[in-house]
This record gives C-alpha cells, sequence and structure tokens, in this order.
C-alpha cells in the first residue's frame, strides 16, 4: 500500500492570548500529524485548547508561531484570500451547534457550499441529496433546520462539511449536544462517511466510548499534543 498523504501537520505551534501579566499561552511548541484515512480523538480537559487547536489547523487562527500544512503546502505567508480558498476546498468543518442557515432546507443547505465553489445547481443539487441519503436523513431534504431533531441537524451539518469533498475533516464535540443514544447514530454515519470517502478527520470530544472507537487518540498537555 502507498503511504498515506500528510493533510495536516503542526510543527512547533504557539497560541497565546491575551497581552503582558494576562498572557494565556495555550499551545507551546505543539506537533501534530494526520494522514489520509486517519480519524483521530482529541479527548482534552474543558480550558486545555482542543477549540485553538482546530481553529489553528482549520485556519481559522494564526499560530504565534510554527507552521501549519495542509496537504504538505505551509500557510502561514499565504494571504486571506488564499486561506479561505483552502478552507472551502480542502477542509470540512462541524461544530457543537449546527450553524445550519435556518432560512433555508437541509437540501439548500447541503448545495450552498458547492455552489460557492463553482459548481452548477444541478450537480450540486444531485451531490446533496447522495449526502443526505448516506447519513440517512434524505427524506427530510425539503425542512428547515428548525424542523428536523437535534439528531438530523448534526446529520445535515456533517453532509453539508464534506459537500465538497475535502481532505480534512474537523470536527469540534459533534455530538456534545445531543443525548447518548443519538450521539452514537451520528457519530456511526460520521465514522462511515469517513472510513468510506478516505478523507482525514481529527475529532474533539468529550465522550471516552468514541473516541475509543476512532484510529487514535490525542490529548493536549503543558501546550503540546500528546497520544494516550
Ligand atoms: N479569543 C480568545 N481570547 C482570550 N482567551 C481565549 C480566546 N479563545 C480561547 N481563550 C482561552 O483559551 C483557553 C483554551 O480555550 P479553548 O476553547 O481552546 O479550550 P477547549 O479545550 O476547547 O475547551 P472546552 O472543552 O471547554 O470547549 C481557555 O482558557 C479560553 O478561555
Amino acid at each position: 500500500m502507498p503511504p498515506r498523504k500528510s493533510v495536516l501537520k503542526l510543527a512547533g505551534v504557539d497560541r497565546q492570548y491575551g497581552q503582558g501579566d494576562t498572557v494565556l499561552s495555550i499551545l507551546k511548541g505543539a506537533n501534530f500529524e494526520l494522514r489520509s484515512g486517519e480519524i483521530v480523538a482529541l479527548v482534552a480537559p474543558s480550558g486545555t485548547g482542543k477549540s485553538t487547536l482546530l481553529h489553528v489547523a482549520g485556519l481559522l487562527e494564526h499560530p504565534d508561531n510554527g507552521e501549519v500544512f495542509i496537504n504538505g503546502r505551509e500557510c502561514g505567508k499565504l494571504t486571506d484570500e488564499q486561506r479561505t480558498s483552502i478552507r472551502r476546498s480542502d477542509i470540512g468543518f462541524v461544530y457543537q451547534f449546527h450553524h445550519l442557515l435556518p432560512e433555508f432546507s437541509a437540501l439548500e443547505n447541503v448545495m450552498m457550499p458547492q455552489m460557492i465553489a463553482g459548481l452548477a445547481p444541478k450537480e450540486a443539487q444531485e451531490r446533496a441529496a447522495a449526502l443526505l441519503d448516506y447519513m440517512r436523513v434524505g427524506h427530510r431534504g425539503d425542512h428547515r433546520p428548525a424542523e428536523l431533531s437535534g439528531g438530523e441537524q448534526q446529520r445535515v451539518a456533517i453532509a453539508r462539511a464534506v459537500a465538497n469533498a475535502p481532505l480534512l475533516l474537523l470536527a469540534d464535540e459533534p455530538t456534545g449536544n445531543l443525548d447518548p443514544q443519538t450521539a452514537s447514530y451520528v457519530f456511526d454515519a460520521l465514522e462511515a462517511l469517513v472510513r468510506q470517502s478516505g478523507l482525514a478527520a481529527m475529532i474533539a470530544t468529550h465522550n471516552h466510548e468514541l473516541a475509543g472507537r476512532m484510529d487514535r487518540r490525542v490529548t493536549i498537555e503543558n501546550g503540546k499534543v500528546v497520544e494516550f
């Protein structure tokens, strides 16, 4: 089997908030690498920097020091437009709360990123419908987010996150707002989708049972990413 491609690499990443006496060093020389096809759980106590790590990895925040590589390309010196373009084409995000657009149907929410990327409406619709079917919410495509259950909303949000076939999926507590049974069901669908598409995923979760199903588990200790 050919060696798996490095999709995400963090090298010596520092990230701090505040200034002077109130400075808070969250990431301190953090190193991490994720390859295509891998699913990694990020399990760490509240406030240790899981969201910060995901934001830096997803090019939403700049590190104060260090380098972030997406698909082998160092992103530190890129313009904001170039970073946005990489985010749109290569990275999918899922959050604890779905952030679906309330005035659009589930289907339209999944079509949206594809149309922004320039896909024709017919193709975007076909792919959106297929993804919703895959996430077992195809029958709710015409409904607006408020008409869906929490688990259905998250499944639509996951379909939207992978609509542009990203290389990397970053999920911040994707099942944190759901009851355990629904969380497990949503996670099954997420895992199947990631395995089937071969993308790389990093999923921050407090749920140790779900974390145990992933390929690797990492945590944040003293500002560094460590395996456990
Ligand atoms: N923009 C910011 N300005 C100042 N402090 C921040 C900012 N963002 C995060 N922090 C602080 O950095 C620390 C790490 O935050 P982060 O959200 O990454 O933690 P987390 O591990 O994701 O926590 P949780 O599990 O509670 O979501 C926290 O102490 C937080 O208050």
